[in-house]
């Protein structure tokens, strides 16, 4: 597996970003989604995107998925300008999404569902040779799938996650997006699919991480990027404190939510869009 930061930079100069964005904006009619965006994203990286309901996150991801085009701005992918017009030039590029739904078929097993589409075939491998680099790929990621012949429905959560990952893989990307991955998982799953983050970026690539829940994001992220209102407000080391995290995402600090949490009665630590 080649690490595109060494490749990128022999003799050792300042690393370039896999993902550069500048400006980005996107408006829905009269709904400002994202308003001039920068967002940088190095190899081997875990940037946690976070923000409340509404703040832009999945818009984002998907101008970068090839889903949406974005109103303005710029994106450079690998130092270069690109156009992701739509999302085969996004995965032919090198840019792979894990949508929420994960796209699985439900009848059909691991290794069918890891080959799922013609173009994650292009060599035309037969059965055999797909089931192996099923196997080779899940366990390189070390994924704790009983069996590439069980169908994808048979599978916890967490698994089907992993097969969800692992057929993002296929196609070699540099930079795979993940939208929150570990929603609806429970604690064992969810530290299932965050050892599998980790094992991602150990392959030297990008990651771009929605997620809800601040305990997820400490734990893998290498660094935290809030979205407020469709803007950039603020990037964390992921040792932040609570205070300053849900400030950026809330525009209130941490006391005041605290108090109207209490005023309620609520018994949890303030949510931070759910
Ligand atoms: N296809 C669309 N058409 C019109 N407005 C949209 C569309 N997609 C998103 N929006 C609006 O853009 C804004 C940002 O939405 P987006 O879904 O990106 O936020 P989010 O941060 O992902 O929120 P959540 O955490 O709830 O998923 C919202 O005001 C939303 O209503």
């Amino acid at each position: 597996m080649t690490m595109i930061s060494d490749v990128d930079h022999p003799e050792g100069g300042p690393r370039k970003p896999v993902l550069s964005l500048r400006g980005i904006s996107k408006h829905f009619g009269a709904v400002s989604a994202l308003t001039n965006v920068d967002l940088d994203v190095h190899a081997g990286e875990v940037v946690a995107l976070v923000g409340d309901n509404g703040a832009g996150k999945s818009t984002l991801v998907k101008i970068l998925a090839g889903v949406h085009q974005p109103s303005s701005g710029t994106i450079a992918f690998g130092g270069e300008p690109v156009v992701l017009s739509d999302p085969s030039t996004a995965l032919g590029l090198g840019i792979a999404t894990v949508f929420q739904d994960l796209a699985l078929c439900e009848n059909l097993d691991v290794v069918a569902n890891i080959f799922l589409g013609r173009e994650l075939n292009p060599m035309r491998l037969d059965e055999v040779s797909m089931e192996l680099r099923a196997w080779t790929l899940l366990n390189e990621l070390s994924a704790r799938i009983p069996s590439v012949r069980e169908p994808v429905a048979s599978l916890s959560g967490g698994q089907r996650q992993t097969v969800a990952i692992a057929r993002s893989l296929l196609t070699e990307p540099k930079l795979i997006l993940l939208d929150e991955p570990t929603a609806a998982l429970g604690v064992a799953q969810t530290a299932e699919v965050l050892d599998l983050v980790e094992r991602v970026r150990a392959r030297g690539l990008g990651v771009i991480m929605i997620s809800h829940n601040m305990e997820d994001v400490r734990a893998v992220a290498d660094r935290i990027v809030v979205l407020r209102l469709g803007r950039n407000n603020g990037e964390f080391e992921p040792d932040a404190s609570n205070q300053d995290l849900v400030t950026a995402i809330t525009g209130a600090d941490e006391n005041s939510v605290s108090r109207r949490a209490n005023r309620r009665h609520a018994h949890q630590s303030p949510e931070l869009g759910r």
